[in-house]
Parts: C-alpha cells; structure tokens; sequence
C-alpha cells in the first residue's frame, strides 16, 4: 500500500484528493493535514465522509509527514510549500503539489505574477510540470511534481495539437475561460458569496491574470518559440468545471486552410490512445456537465472558413482533471501504477 498525506486536507482540491484516494486500491490515506481545523474530525469539517473517515484532522508540519508516508500531496496556497519544501523530504518521499510554486521555470516571472517571494527556487528546475498527457515520460522517477492548475490544463490540451504541429498563428491566439466557483476555493471571500456569483457572469484578471505565463510557457515548448496569449478568465455561477474557447488564425498550406479531417487527425495522434482526453464527435460541442466528477477532458474545435480562423474548445471538471484527478495520474505515474487506477470517474448528470 502507498501510504499518502495530504496537506490542505480540508480545502476543496484537498477535500476532492481525499473523495478519491478512499476509492484508490493501493493507497491508505495517512495524514489529513490543516491549518484551522486541527484535532477535530475529518468528517465533521466534511459530513459527506460521516462514517468514511473516522481520523482527526493533524497540523502541516511536512518534516514529521515525510517520515510517515510515500507520498505527501500539498493542496494549500500560492507559496506554502515554497515555504517549507527542504532537500530532507524530498529524499524521504514524493511530493506532489497542487499549487503553483514550480510551475514556472523562470523564478523572477513566478515573483512578478504572483506577487510573493519564492523561498525556494533550487528546487524549481528539477520539479516536472505534472501534465501527464504531454510529460508521462519526464514524470517517471521525479521527487517532485508541478501539478497543472484547472485553467492551464484545459487551455494548454485544448490547443496543444495544433500549437505542437504548427498548424495555427500562435500570435494570433485568444483564450477565453470559464470557472465555476469551487476554483476559487473553499476560504470566504466576499466576491464568492452567493448573492454575488449567482445570476451573475464576469470577467476578472483581464490582460493580469497569474495563469497567462504558465500557459504561454507550455505552449511556447510545444511551438518551440517563445509566445504570448490573451488569456481572460469568467466566474460563472456553478459549483464545478472549467470550459476553455480558444481562437486562432489557421496557417494556410498552399494557399488553402486545413480540412476538417486533417486537424481531426491531428488530434487523434495525439489523443487517440489517451483514456482521459475524449475527441468529441463532428460538430459537438463540450459541455461541463459530461465531464462533472470525472478526469475527462472533453475537446473539439469547428473550423470557420470565412475568417479562417479555427475555434478549439475544451471542458474538464477543475477539481478533478484540474486539480486532483491529475494529481492522482502523477502518483501513478510515479510508482508505477497504471494511469487510470482509481480514476475510472464516471462523469455524473445532471
Ligand atoms: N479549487 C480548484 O479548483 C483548484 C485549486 N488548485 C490549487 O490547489 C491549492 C488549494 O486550492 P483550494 O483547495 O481551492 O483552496 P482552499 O482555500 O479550498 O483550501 C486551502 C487549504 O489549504 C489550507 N491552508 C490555508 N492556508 C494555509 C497555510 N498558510 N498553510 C498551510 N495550509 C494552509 C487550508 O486549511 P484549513 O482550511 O484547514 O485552514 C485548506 O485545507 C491552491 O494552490 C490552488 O491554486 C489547483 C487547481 C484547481
Ligand atoms: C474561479 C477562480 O477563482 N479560479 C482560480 C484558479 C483556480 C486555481 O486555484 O488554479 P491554480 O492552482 O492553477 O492557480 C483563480 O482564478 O485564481
């Protein structure tokens, strides 16, 4: 058995990792890690595990957790285990975390987005970014694993084929995003209280959003150049998923723009064999609700011959293939599971 703790236990990635891990044949859950609720049971703070969970809530002190697990997984804020990750615990078990602190290679971009010192950068470079359809490979045998954000993962799949195949005018891209409001966590905070979300659509961190650089620098691997992105992320009043609409100019082959059936193919190489990104038939369009509490990502995209520009669109559920599905992948990337063990998530409806 893989014995796990989780720091951040109690928020809402936390909460969700725990929901699968109980259901993970080969994982024992060893450690609820928390700041606010130590002491007190876990499922007092989340009822929904009354008689699934009998442990009390401990603290996040992560040196005593490295030595009592295989594997620590950090759902905490911007910062924490920038704050507290040492050369020790990596030596004595993995760490996954679900935060942003070693996503981005470039330290001073990570200061300047985020607004906060990084107090550990030595272990930037050899951190994996944790996007397991693109980075399975790289992520064998790593200590330390990025996992990719809810936005990042759904913008970067959706376009990802045809970035890598330089099939569209990377300088020409858009992405408009979609969040429910559990991606804002489960802190209270006045502009998450339902009378503001509800009945309500908005745009925030227009042209500023912390989410722009990372997915810049993804997709600038895959086009091999360096590429910026207008990234404009909404709340939207629902409780889960993430849906990404992205536009691009086409580049034109011999004066003519791709067929339907050639970026269908395009994105069957490199989604074909993968079990959690589903190619949506001809003209179907992704919805939230068919990938809700599943580790799907669903994509497609519809060709407009008269702008030439292409529409992708990807759905995926942020706190699962967003968030903690994912990273549950890496673990068992990490020791050598298959990738889908405890994630065969049927989505649920309505
Ligand atoms: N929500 C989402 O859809 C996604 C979230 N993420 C990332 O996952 C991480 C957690 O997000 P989310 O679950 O939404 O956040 P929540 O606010 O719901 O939960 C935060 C968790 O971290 C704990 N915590 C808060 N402050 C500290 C601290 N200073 N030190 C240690 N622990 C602390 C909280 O403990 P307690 O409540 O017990 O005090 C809680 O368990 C973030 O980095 C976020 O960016 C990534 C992708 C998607
Ligand atoms: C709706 C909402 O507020 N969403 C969060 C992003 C979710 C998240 O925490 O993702 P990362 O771990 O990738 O940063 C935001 O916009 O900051």
């Amino acid at each position: 058995m893989i014995k796990a703790g989780i720091i951040g236990a109690t928020g809402y990635a936390g909460g969700e990792l725990v929901r699968i891990l109980l259901g993970h044949k080969d994982v024992e859950i060893k450690w609820y890690g928390s700041r606010s609720y130590i002491d007190k049971k876990y499922a007092d703070v989340y009822r929904n595990m009354f008689t699934l969970v009998e442990d009390v809530c401990l603290d996040d002190n992560i040196e005593k957790l490295a030595k009592e697990v295989d594997v620590i997984f950090t759902a905490t804020p911007q910062g924490f285990l920038a704050g507290v990750l040492t050369e020790e615990i990596l030596k004595q078990c993995k760490v996954i975390d679900l935060s942003a602190d070693y996503r981005i290679k470039d330290v001073h971009i990570y200061e300047q987005w985020y607004g906060i010192e990084h107090k550990s950068p030595q272990f930037i470079e050899e951190a994996v970014y944790g996007l397991c359809e693109i980075n399975r490979e790289k992520t064998k045998g790593k200590r330390l694993v990025a996992n990719p954000g809810c936005y990042t993962t759904c913008s970067i799949l959706t376009a990802y084929p045809l970035v890598k195949e330089g099939l569209i005018d990377t300088t020409t891209l858009i992405v408009d995003a979609k969040s429910g409001t559990s991606g804002a966590g489960r802190g209270a905070k006045v502009q998450n209280l339902y009378c503001e979300v509800n009945e309500n659509i908005k745009a925030y961190g227009v042209a500023s959003h912390r989410h722009t650089p990372e997915i810049e620098e993804q997709l600038g691997y895959a086009a091999g150049k360096e590429i910026q992105i207008n990234f404009t992320p909404h709340l939207v009043p629902m409780n889960r998923g993430i849906l990404v609409t992205e536009y691009a100019t086409l580049n034109k082959k011999d004066g003519k723009l791709p067929t339907y059936e050639e970026i269908k193919a395009v994105y069957d190489k490199y989604y074909g064999k993968e079990k959690f990104v589903r190619v949506l038939d001809k003209g179907v369009c992704p919805e939230t609700k068919w990938v809700e509490g599943s580790n799907y990502v669903d994509v497609n995209f519809v060709i407009d011959e008269r702008t030439g520009r292409i529409i992708m669109m990807g759905a995926l559920d942020n706190i699962v293939k967003g968030a903690a599905g994912q990273a549950v992948q890496n673990m068992n990337i990490l020791f050598g599971l298959p990738e889908e063990t405890g994630l065969e998530l049927v989505p649920m409806f309505p």
